[in-house]
C-alpha cells in the first residue's frame, strides 16, 4: 500500500501523510488492457500537486475496504469478469463505500459487472453488483477501435478519447445518465451514448488507459474524491497526444 514512484519531480509536500486512498479493485481478475494505469494516473496527478495519497491494491485475499476515496475497476475477457462479479456481489465493501459517497471508475468489464446484469462469454446472463442502473446484453458484432465522445455538458470536461474492444451492449436505466454522446465508435451500442454517470460513479468502455488520455476526467474524479476543484495541471505531452487523437474529429472542442 504505497504511492507509486513518480517519473517527474514532485513537490516536497507530496511526502505528507496519506490523504486520498485509491483502491485498485481485483486487478488480477479485471485489470486487462492496461486499465490498472488509471489508478497510476490518479496517484500521479495527486503527487504532482503535492497531495498525499495511498494506492490500495485489493487482490481478493482480504475484503474490499469500504474506506477508500476512489475505486478503480478495469476490463477483462472471460472468466475473470465472472469471478470478479461474484466476489463483488458477495463482498459489501464497495457498495458500502458507494453509499457513503466514494468515487468509482469502472472500465468495460468492470462497468458491465457493476451493472444489474451482464452477458458472459457464451451469452448467458449473470447478475451484476447492481451499483449502476445498467444492463449489458450481447451485441451482434464486436466493437473494436478508436472512440471519441462528447461528454455530457454538466461534467464540464473536454472531448474524451479511448479505444474499445467489447462484445456487450449496455442499456442504461433511468437512474444512470450517459458519460457522453458517441462521435466516433460504438460505445454502449445503445442510443449512441457512451458509458454512464450515476452519482460519483463513472462507467466507460474506453481503454487507453482512459485517464491517461483524458486528464480532465481524471481531475473530475479527483475533485469529487477530495471535495474541491484541483489546481490546473497542464502537461504538454498529454496535450500534444490529445491533439493528435482528436485531429480527425468532425467537430471541434
Ligand atoms: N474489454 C473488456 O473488458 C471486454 C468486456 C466483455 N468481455 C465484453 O466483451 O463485452
Amino acid at each position: 500500500m504505497t504511492c507509486l514512484e513518480p517519473t517527474v519531480p514532485v513537490s516536497p509536500a507530496a511526502h505528507q501523510p496519506s490523504q486520498v486512498r485509491i483502491a485498485l479493485v481485483l486487478p488480477q481478475l479485471v485489470g486487462g488492457y492496461g486499465d490498472r494505469g488509471n489508478a497510476v494516473v490518479l496517484v500521479q496527478r495527486l503527487r504532482w500537486r503535492g497531495i498525499g495519497c495511498e494506492l490500495v491494491e485489493v487482490t481478493g485475499a482480504t475484503p474490499v475496504p469500504s474506506d477508500c476515496d476512489v475505486y478503480v475497476v478495469g476490463g477483462a475477457e472471460g472468466g475473470g469478469q465472472l469471478t470478479a462479479a461474484r466476489r463483488l456481489r458477495a463482498d459489501p465493501g464497495l457498495s458500502r463505500a458507494v453509499a457513503r459517497g466514494a468515487t468509482v471508475l469502472a472500465v468495460c468489464a468492470g462497468f458491465q459487472l457493476l451493472g444489474t446484469g451482464f452477458a458472459g462469454p457464451d451469452g448467458t446472463m449473470h447478475p451484476g453488483a447492481g451499483l449502476f442502473d445498467a444492463v449489458t446484453r450481447p451485441m451482434p458484432r464486436r466493437a473494436m477501435g478508436e472512440v471519441v465522445v462528447d461528454p455530457a455538458p454538466g461534467l464540464g470536461i473536454r472531448a474524451i478519447t479511448g479505444y474499445e474492444n467489447h462484445a456487450g451492449a449496455t442499456r442504461l436505466g433511468p437512474a444512470a445518465g450517459p458519460l457522453g454522446r458517441v462521435v466516433t465508435g460504438v460505445g454502449n451500442g445503445v442510443d449512441d451514448v457512451e458509458g454512464a454517470v450515476q452519482g460519483r460513479l463513472v462507467g466507460t468502455y474506453l481503454h487507453g488507459p482512459v485517464l491517461a488520455r483524458n486528464p480532465d476526467l481524471a481531475d473530475l474524479l479527483l475533485g469529487w474524491a477530495t471535495g474541491h476543484r484541483l489546481a490546473p495541471l497542464v502537461l504538454e505531452e498529454i496535450e500534444a497526444l490529445r491533439h493528435e487523437r482528436l485531429r480527425h474529429r468532425p467537430v471541434t472542442t
